[in-house]
C-alpha cells in the first residue's frame, strides 16, 4: 500500500478543524488518544514480561509532542512498564501540561527536570528503549539547546537503545526527512492521525511504522485527501510496515 502522507500545513490545519467550533474536540482529548496510542505501539513492540527490563525513558519536549509523552508515560506505567520522564524545558503556556506531571506523580512515575541526571537511563542493560516525544510537526531547525546535546546522546545511544519517536523523528524536516546523515534513526515511528511526508523518508528495514490518534471519521479522512486507516476492533495503532 502506497504510503499516504499530508503536508505539515495540511496537518496543522487538520489539527484546527478537530479543535474548531464545528467539531470540537479539546487538545486534552486528543492529547490522550495521541499518548495512548504510543503506549500501545510501545506495548506491541516490546511486550512487558516479568524477565525482561522494563523501564522506559521517555524524552518530553516544550510543546505538544512532549504532551503525548507524558500521556505515553502514564498509560505505560499503567501496563506494567517502569517509564523515567525527562522534561527539561517546560512552559507555562498550556496549564494542562502541568496536570499532566501531577498525574505522572501520582502513578510515581520520576518527572526529571534540567540539571537532573537523565543520561544514566541511557543504559540498554537496564533500559528497554527512549520514546522521542521532544519535537512533532512544529519543529523548525536549527534545534536549540538543550535539545541539540540530548538528540546527540540519542544518536549515540540508538545502536543499542531502541528509539521509538512521536509522529516525528525528532531533529528531521518534517515534509523532508533527515536534514543531515546524523540524524536519529527511530526504530518505531508512531505518525499520529496521518503519516507526514518525511515517513517516506524512513528505512522500513530499520524503522517499524505505525499510525496512531484514532479520532476521525472515514468522510473527515477522505476530505483531507487520505483514506481512513484499517484499524482492527478498538485498537488505538495499525502497523502500516
Ligand atoms: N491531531 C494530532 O495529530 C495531534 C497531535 N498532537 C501532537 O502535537 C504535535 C505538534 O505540537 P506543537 O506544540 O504544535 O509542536 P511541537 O510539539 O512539535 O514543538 C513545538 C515546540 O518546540 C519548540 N521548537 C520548535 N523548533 C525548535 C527548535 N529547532 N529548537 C528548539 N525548540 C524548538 C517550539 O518552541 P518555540 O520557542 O519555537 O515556540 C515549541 O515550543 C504533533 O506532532 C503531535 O505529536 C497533539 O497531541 C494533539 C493531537
Ligand atoms: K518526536
Amino acid at each position: 500500500m502506497a504510503l499516504r502522507t499530508i503536508s505539515s500545513q495540511l496537518a496543522a490545519q487538520l489539527d484546527k478543524e478537530l479543535m474548531g467550533p464545528e467539531v470540537g474536540f479539546t487538545l486534552e482529548q486528543l492529547m490522550e488518544l495521541a499518548g495512548l496510542s504510543v503506549a500501545q505501539a510501545v506495548v506491541k513492540e516490546f511486550p512487558y514480561s516479568e524477565t525482561r527490563k522494563s523501564q522506559v525513558l521517555v524524552i518530553a519536549g516544550p510543546g505538544n509532542n512532549g504532551g503525548d509523552g507524558l500521556v505515553c508515560a502514564r498509560h505505560l506505567a499503567l501496563s506494567g512498564f517502569q517509564p523515567v520522564v525527562y522534561y527539561p524545558k517546560r512552559t507555562t503556556k498550556t496549564p494542562f501540561y502541568a496536570q499532566l506531571v501531577n498525574q505522572l506523580k501520582f502513578f510515581k512515575v520520576p518527572v526529571l527536570g534540567a540539571g537532573d541526571n537523565w543520561a544514566q537511563y541511557l543504559d540498554h542493560t537496564k533500559t528497554l528503549c527512549v520514546v522521542d516525544a521532544i519535537f512533532g510537526f512544529s519543529f523548525k531547525p536549527p534545534v536549540r539547546e538543550p535539545f541539540g546535546s540530548i538528540l546527540q546522546q540519542l544518536r549515540h545511544a540508538q545502536q543499542n537503545l531502541p528509539i521509538v519517536s512521536v509522529d516525528i523523528p525528532t531533529g528531521w524536516d518534517v515534509d523532508e526527512g533527515p536534514a543531515d546523515s546524523d540524524c536519529i534513526i527511530p526504530s518505531v515511528l508512531v505518525s499520529l492521525t496521518v503519516p507526514k511526508p518525511c515517513a517516506a523518508k524512513i528505512d522500513t528495514c530499520e524503522t517499524h511504522h505505525y499510525v496512531g490518534g484514532r479520532f476521525i471519521p472515514r468522510d473527515f479522512a477522505l476530505k483531507y485527501g487520505f483514506e481512513p486507516f484499517p484499524y482492527e476492533n478498538l485498537d488505538q495503532v495499525l502497523r502500516l510496515h
